[in-house]
């Protein structure tokens, strides 16, 4: 106490009374109390934290995925008083995804819901219900440890702390989970056991990952991998494809034996919604490789980014950039622009739906929207390439975002077989306009393969009808299907699949660039893929896309407004669908939904589509099949119409194969009735704008006409007003002449008179007071002169 005195008193002086005394002893008292408490807490603190062995997990890479799958599944989180819940996890087992493990926590997730539908049931539970309880998607939630937050949970023996946090410096999700051990032994378990349980849920799913902004892979979804024979392409294509990707990924020492870069690119051009980004998504699954998505025209894209991007991409994966002509031409909007007027916009835009299944609503990326891409037609624009990187700089999107893409050709080259670029990887690139890149993108060594892609044959038109209806004796008609189409023109399906024009073999080794020739092999098993449409998840175009059921919807606004023209798109109803067309398309999907009724049903542009029939078709008898599917193929011309606009065609026939056969004619009648339209309001508006340029060019012409003839006179006007005031100048120097003349002819006068009176005076004196008036004259007249003489100068 004293001692707190001594401290206290000379900050009081001597004029402290005792009160004030205390209260200044309380709080150094406090003070010195808090110190000491938090002194020993960080001591006790570092005490506990030695024996701790901690191992952190950043979001950037993998392992921080397989833990917090891990940890999203612990049972922990059940009885955790803080947690975070969300619908969106990493990993191939997050909530976004539809999980075939159903786990303990589904099924108690389940019995909640079950429980809450119970007691609160809603016009939506008795709708789903109603049509399909079992398709209802599923949207899983999942507890998660929360931020900045110690978690403590039992593994093998040991107590784990878990905390997730956010780096500083980069905002980047942090995950430690820290152990009381000895070796780190428990800690590398605990890893490889979250890794096991993420590659087993993996094992039927790819993950994507894109770029974004700070130049690392984000993880974005996992998708089940699609099968191989869901893509219909002509005969040899995707199995020599397959090949190719396989003898790759197989040569790594062939490739580092003779010095070349492991790298090999794919090049797939051609029109939307053939299947290009299906048929990545298709190999990528094949191959058990993650898709890494870049889109070369996303704003924020730069030489710098780009090169931070592809010097982190995995050894082996598909690299996947998209839209490769619009890397430097940035439209708004896909066809922006586009000269060559290629109509395709009307014939995808008509059969909105196909792409649906493959929408992946928040990310704007043509290869997860399918659809919105199909529908738009090829991004273009009517520039064409150029690496110049003034073209692109500082314009301004629609939008008003400024456009701060500055990515230039010599990085997108450099970052893609740069010193920086990784080895391994399968580099594919999609384009509707191969004609727009430049040859030094799609050389050899760069794209050593191209594939092209083109509206459907009829053959690709069978196979489709074959993949969308189930059939009861598979196995034969896989056999029948092959003889069947034993007269295909092989020679030109090939002709799709090209090597790259020049090849050139380094070392006089193997040719890098393959040459595909078609087999029996290859035959043999596209008719599996024509059997294997049961097992083939068939898409859900109601309820999955909303993207889908948008466009469906925004073109059947569209083509109701074109005076009461029928259109096919907006037939919605599949139950509905047996006469060739719809009558009224934009009513019939409102009575069709059960849920049309309620808020908004009068905005059909923003209803979903209408549920599908759910009856689930028969299978039909391989007779009828192979009938039904001649027919329809038959029905469809030659490389006229999409995959994907077929596709929206079935979709909507999805249960009624004999209908889709059947209507084939009356819809391919309607498409191109409509793709006439189109087109013709397209020549219309192009006359129109055309018509409107002349007039505003003759206006401009007769505007500056105008301006020329008016400065032309205004220089007459000047030159005859100057010419005037010269006039007037001379008229007044003529009347001062005048004036002056009249002056000297007085002077004259005068002069002669004082002559004479001179004379005069010399004989009369009284004469003398009148010669001083005279000279008194003269003095003045002299004056004057003066004075005469000075403007006259002037
Ligand atoms: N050859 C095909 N086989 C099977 N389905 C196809 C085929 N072509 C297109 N589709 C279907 O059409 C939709 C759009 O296909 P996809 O996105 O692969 O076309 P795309 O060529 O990549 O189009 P875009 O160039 O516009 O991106 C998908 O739903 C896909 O299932």
């Amino acid at each position: 106490m004293d001692t707190i005195k001594s401290l206290v008193q000379p900050l009081v002086g001597g004029y402290g009374n005792s009160s004030i005394v205390d209260g200044m002893k309380l709080v150094v008292l406090g003070g010195t109390v808090e110190t000491a408490r938090r002194v020993s807490s960080s001591a006790w603190s570092h005490f506990v934290n030695s024996f701790f062995l901690t191992a952190h997990f950043s979001e950037e890479d993998v392992p921080y995925d397989w833990l917090m799958l891990w940890l999203s599944r612990r049972p922990e989180w059940q009885r955790s008083r803080e947690f975070e819940t969300t619908t969106r996890a990493s990993g191939p087992g997050g909530p976004s995804a539809t999980n075939p493990n159903y786990s303990e926590e589904d099924r108690d997730w389940d019995a909640w819901e079950a429980v809450v539908d119970q007691s609160f049931p809603t016009p939506y539970d008795e709708a789903d219900s109603a049509e399909d309880p079992e398709g209802k998607p599923k949207t899983r939630i999942v507890f998660q440890p929360t931020y900045d937050t110690t978690h403590t949970i039992y593994y093998r023996g040991h107590w784990l702390r878990v905390r997730r946090g956010k780096r500083q410096d980069t905002g980047c999700e942090m995950l430690s989970i820290s152990v009381v051990a000895r070796s780190n032994a428990i800690l590398k378990q605990l890893v490889l056991q979250a890794k096991k349980e993420y590659e087993a849920e993996s094992v039927h799913r790819i993950q994507i990952y894109f770029a974004d902004i700070h130049g690392s892979w984000r993880w974005t979804d996992s998708r089940h991998k699609r099968p191989l024979s869901s893509i219909v392409l002509n005969q040899g294509v995707k199995e020599s494809l397959v090949d190719d990707t396989k003898d790759f990924l197989r040569s790594e020492k062939w490739y580092a034996d003779r010095g070349i870069p492991f790298r090999r690119g794919y090049l797939l051009h051609g029109v939307p919604g053939s299947g290009k980004s299906s048929l990545i998504h298709a190999l990528a699954g094949q191959l058990g490789l993650d898709i890494y998505v870049v889109s070369l025209s996303a704003s924020w894209i730069s030489d710098n980014t780009l090169m931070t991007l592809m010097g982190r991409v995995p050894a082996r994966c598909v690299l996947l950039l998209e839209d490769l002509d619009a890397a430097f031409v940035r439209s708004t909007t896909r066809e922006e622009g586009d000269e060559d007027g290629e109509g395709e916009d009307g014939e995808n835009g008509g059969s909105g739906g196909a792409g649906g299944n493959d929408s992946f609503p928040g990310f704007t990326s043509g290869f997860w929207s399918g659809n919105s891409s199909s529908s738009g037609g090829g991004f273009s624009s009517s520039y064409g390439y150029s690496s110049s990187r003034s073209r692109r700089s500082n314009r301004y999107r629609s939008d008003g975002l400024s456009d701060m893409n500055t990515l230039s050709l010599s990085g997108l080259l450099n970052a893609l077989d740069g010193v920086a670029a990784s080895e391994g990887r399968l580099l594919f690139a999609t384009t509707n306009h191969l004609e727009r890149l430049d040859p030094a993108l799609s050389r050899p060594g760069r794209m050593d393969v191209w594939v092209e892609f083109r509206n459907a044959s009829q053959w690709q038109a069978e196979a489709l009808f074959r993949n969308f209806f189930p059939c009861e004796e598979e196995e034969e008609v896989v056999s029948s299907s092959s003889s069947e189409d034993g007269d295909i023109d092989i020679e030109k399906n090939l002709s799709v699949l090209q090597s790259v024009p020049s090849t050139p073999t380094r070392d006089g080794g193997r040719d890098q660039t393959r040459r595909f020739v078609p087999s029996s092999a290859m035959m043999r098993d596209l008719s599996v893929s024509s059997t294997a449409s049961e097992r083939r998840p068939l898409p859900a175009p109601a309820s999955t896309s909303s993207l889908w059921s948008l466009s469906t919807s925004i073109a059947s606004s569209a083509s109701s407004l074109l005076s009461g023209y029928s259109s096919p798109i907006s037939a919605a109803s599949p139950a509905m669908s047996t006469p060739p067309l719809p009558s009224s398309p934009s009513t019939a999907p409102i009575s069709q939904n059960p849920l049309s009724s309620g808020f908004g049903s009068t905005n059909t542009a923003y209803l979903p589509p209408p549920p599908v029939n759910p009856t689930k078709p028969k299978p039909l008898d391989k007779k009828t099949l192979a009938v039904l599917a001649k027919k329809f193929a038959d029905g469809v011309p030659e490389e006229e119409f999409s995959v994907a606009s077929l596709q929206g065609y079935l979709l909507k026939h999805k249960a009624q194969p004999e209908a889709a056969a059947n209507s084939i004619e009356a819809w391919v009648k309607s498409e191109k009735e409509m793709k006439e339209r189109l087109q013709r309001e397209k020549e219309a508006r192009e006359v129109r704008e055309k018509a409107l340029r002349e007039k505003r060019r003759k206006e401009a012409q007769e505007k500056d006409k105008v301006k020329k003839e008016k400065e032309k006179k205004e220089k007459e006007l000047e030159t005859v007003k100057a010419l005037l005031a010269e006039k007037e100048k001379e008229e007044e120097l003529e009347k001062m002449r005048q004036q002056l003349k009249d002056k000297e002819e007085e002077l004259r006068k005068k002069e002669e008179d004082r002559k004479k009176k001179e004379e005069g005076i010399e004989d009369d004196p009284k004469d003398e007071s009148k010669s001083e008036e005279e000279s008194k004259a003269d003095s003045d007249e002299e004056e004057t002169k003066e004075e005469t003489k000075d403007e006259k100068k002037e």
